[in-house]
């Protein structure tokens, strides 16, 4: 393993942003720390930086203890979502400051930012200023900058998250070839659950500064540990006391024993889909997705009377009263 966070306490005054967190990364990974707002992600990366100290509790940085190390005996580099760059500087010099501190040859010290800005295609913009590049150059910049060190573990803190969804998009798949190529160790924070989904070997779900679960995308999506989990990766619904996602709720046009009993309320096309509410004789809003064919064979119309049952083999998780998951 190459993180070690054990029983790690954080409080801010009163309030307890980190209850007790324990999780090991694994080395060569990209790990995603995914939770909603607030929920502690940055507090534990900025603990695992030495940023921050922890209340209690202790961190392993590839065997080595390092919960009293300072940031910069950590080995560990950083990527922030405003990311601040040597205004003066040109972008190779940006890159070359972390050797050029450490008194690396000139020689390395250009071969090696030669190499980075190969590796974060910004070879031709070389002798540009940070002003001069869009806000998804400056980000790859960063991360060249960060890497150019030899980190052990490279942590990025919501690093797209200033940048608009298109260019997002990009970044995430050019991290994931990025990590594909370096394999360093890798822990990034997002509260976007579909970034996490795309580009993560593996997700450590956090909210109310405790972890929820912690898996691949596969089983936190298939075997969610907890309605929170479900329903914060991806859509779901409630029928008859359960979370299940829309997509498994059958829709019978003839009674079914045990089916919830509802009217069709709303008939939404959307691309390859149909989205369909139904509102259940208890008043409730079960919300259901069916492809286009199958909302065809059914006949479904807005104001008819339907039966819902789960479909056979569907994940379904007991919903908690205080979860806040909209049925
Ligand atoms: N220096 C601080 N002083 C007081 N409270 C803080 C401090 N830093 C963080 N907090 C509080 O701790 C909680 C967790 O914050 P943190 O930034 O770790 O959350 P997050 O999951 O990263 O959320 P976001 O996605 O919004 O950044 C929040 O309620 C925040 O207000």
């Amino acid at each position: 393993m190459s993180i070690e966070v054990r029983n790690v306490d954080k409080r801010f005054g009163d309030f307890v942003a980190l209850d007790d967190v324990s999780v090991s990364i694994p080395t060569g990974q990209l790990t995603a720390l995914l939770g909603p707002s607030g929920g502690g992600k940055s507090t534990l990366l900025r603990i695992i930086a030495g940023l921050e100290n922890a209340d209690d509790g202790t961190i392993e940085i590839e065997g080595v203890e390092a919960t009293h190390l300072p940031p910069q005996k950590r080995n560990v580099g950083f990527v922030f979502q405003h990311y601040a760059a040597f205004k003066h500087m040109n972008v190779a010099k940006n890159v070359a400051f972390g050797l050029e501190i450490r008194k690396r040859p000139k020689a390395d010290v250009e071969r090696r930012v030669d190499e980075l800005l190969r590796l974060v295609h910004l070879q031709q913009f070389a002798h540009r200023l940070p002003a001069q590049l869009s806000g998804g150059q400056r980000q790859r910049m960063a991360l060249a900058r960060a890497l150019a060190v030899e980190p052990t573990v490279l942590l990025l803190d919501e690093p797209f998250g200033a940048l608009d969804a298109k260019v997002r998009k990009e970044l995430r798949d050019w991290l994931r070839r990025l990590h594909d190529e370096v394999h360093v160790t890798t822990v990034f924070v997002t509260h976007d659950q579909e970034e996490a989904l795309e580009v993560a070997d593996e997700i450590v779900v956090i909210n109310d500064g405790r972890i929820e679960q912690v898996g691949t995308p596969d089983q936190l999506y298939d075997e969610p540990a907890n309605d929170f989990v479900m329903s914060f990766l991806g859509d779901v619904t409630r029928l008859n006391g359960v979370m299940i996602r829309p997509h498994d709720v059958d829709v019978n046009s003839t009674p079914v024993d045990g089916a919830v009993v509802g009217t069709v309320t709303r008939l939404l096309r959307v691309g390859f889909e149909v989205r369909v509410t139904v509102t259940a004789e208890d008043g409730h809003d079960v919300a259901v997705v069916l492809s286009r064919a199958e909302a065809r064979g059914s006949g479904l119309a807005e104001g008819a009377t339907v039966w819902l049952t789960p479909h056979r083999g569907a994940l379904t998780v007991d919903a908690r009263p205080a979860a806040g998951v909209s049925a």
